[in-house]
């Protein structure tokens, strides 16, 4: 259990042993080296610092056209706690520990200050791929959404093409959409990728499809929605592992995955607000070997951001740490209550 309240005598610490802050790995940018970790904070303290954000899209994205999220403030900065909104509470307190290592910890010490990110394009039409394009200046890679429900191989070959004639580097993301049949006839037609995301369900499709083509295969689900991320490596299911911040408890958590998977990793978003980007940002700055753009541009998405967003210059992003703007685009009442709700909920499941 990574998260434990302070009991007696015994005080533990939610962010590990004293040994861990001798550990160079774990240093922290924004507290004194020798401060004592801080303690869980109850529920009633992440709500009483909180704001409930609704950021309206300019285009829609996995269905999503107004993104809610989370947002408190500890001791080392801002923290997110966004989990989309048909995840349970089992699945989301994990999101909720990685919003708290970020308030009350802060970030790993980084090993570079900038960060390659690739353009992330929704299932639009052809035609609107240039407009989605220009959101990222310099970029050198593209990932496009393929495999959407209402469309077909046509027009995910069109999108493709349509972003190949802009950005040299192609990456695909099914979502888990295809079978391992139209995975297989969908990568013959799409030609030259650097690699296709998630493109089935399952870790043994992932497999599957992994030995009948030659494009790599990245896994983004089978390894955040898992209770087991290294079970893509033992299945030899995936060339590329996808990890997310929030999804897997935090910046410490993703660097340690990381660390134990023997594949390229990409960090990715998870449609997070420049609070939750920054903590993305921080863990793919931290990361020993990265290879690959991240894509940690989603902030583009957005009409609007909790504060100034990751905004991408010459195709990367800088790392820093963010505090939201004065005028935050507050969700209503009745939405506001509904996190605070479910926030109580995952955070009796954080401390059990
Ligand atoms: O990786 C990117 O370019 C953007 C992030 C992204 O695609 C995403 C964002 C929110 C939820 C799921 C996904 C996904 O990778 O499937
Ligand atoms: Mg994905």
């Amino acid at each position: 259990m990574v998260f434990s309240q302070p009991t007696g005598k015994n005080k533990q610490s939610p962010f590990g042993t004293s040994d861990d802050r001798r550990d160079p790995k774990t240093t922290f940018r924004l507290r004194p080296k020798d401060a004592p970790p801080p303690s869980m904070p109850t529920a009633d303290d992440l709500i009483a610092s909180s704001r409930v954000v609704s950021l309206p899209m300019r285009t829609a994205f996995r269905g999503i056209t107004v993104r809610e999220a989370m947002i408190f403030a500890g001791p080392a900065g801002w923290g997110e706690f966004a989990p989309f909104t048909e995840y349970d509470d089992a699945e989301s307190r994990i999101w909720l520990a990685a919003g708290i290592e970020a308030a009350f910890l802060g970030a790993p010490e980084p090993l570079r200050d900038e960060v390659d990110v690739n353009a992330t394009v929704p299932a639009v039409a052809a035609a609107d791929v240039a407009e989605i394009i220009a959101r990222y200046p310099g970029a050198t890679t593209a990932k496009v959404k393929v495999a959407e429900s209402g469309q077909t191989l046509a027009d995910d070959v069109a999108r493709v093409e349509a972003v190949r004639d802009l950005v040299p580097t192609v990456r695909v993301d099914a979502n888990g959409n295809w079978s391992v049949a139209e995975a297989i006839e969908a990568i013959a037609a799409l030609g030259d990728l650097e690699y296709v995301e998630q493109p089935c369900r399952t870790v043994d499709e992932l497999a599957e499809v992994r030995r009948a083509v030659s494009t790599p295969i990245a896994a983004d689900e089978s390894i955040r929605r898992s209770t087991d991320p290294m079970r893509v490596a033992k299945a030899g299911a995936a060339d590329v592992a996808v990890l997310k911040v929030a999804p897997l408890g935090g910046m410490r958590a993703l660097l340690a995955t990381a660390a134990k998977l023997p594949m390229d990793v990409v960090v990715s978003s998870a449609l997070d607000t420049a609070v939750g980007m920054s903590a993305g940002v921080a863990a793919a700055a931290a990361l020993p070997n990265l290879h690959r753009a991240c894509g940690l541009g989603t902030g583009a998405m957005f009409v609007r951001d909790v504060a100034e967003p990751f905004a991408m210059v010459d195709g990367a992003v800088t790392v820093r740490d963010v505090a939201p703007t004065a005028d935050l685009p507050l969700a209503s009442a009745e939405r506001t209550q509904w996190w605070h709700d479910r926030l109580r909920r995952c955070h009796a499941l954080l401390v059990g």
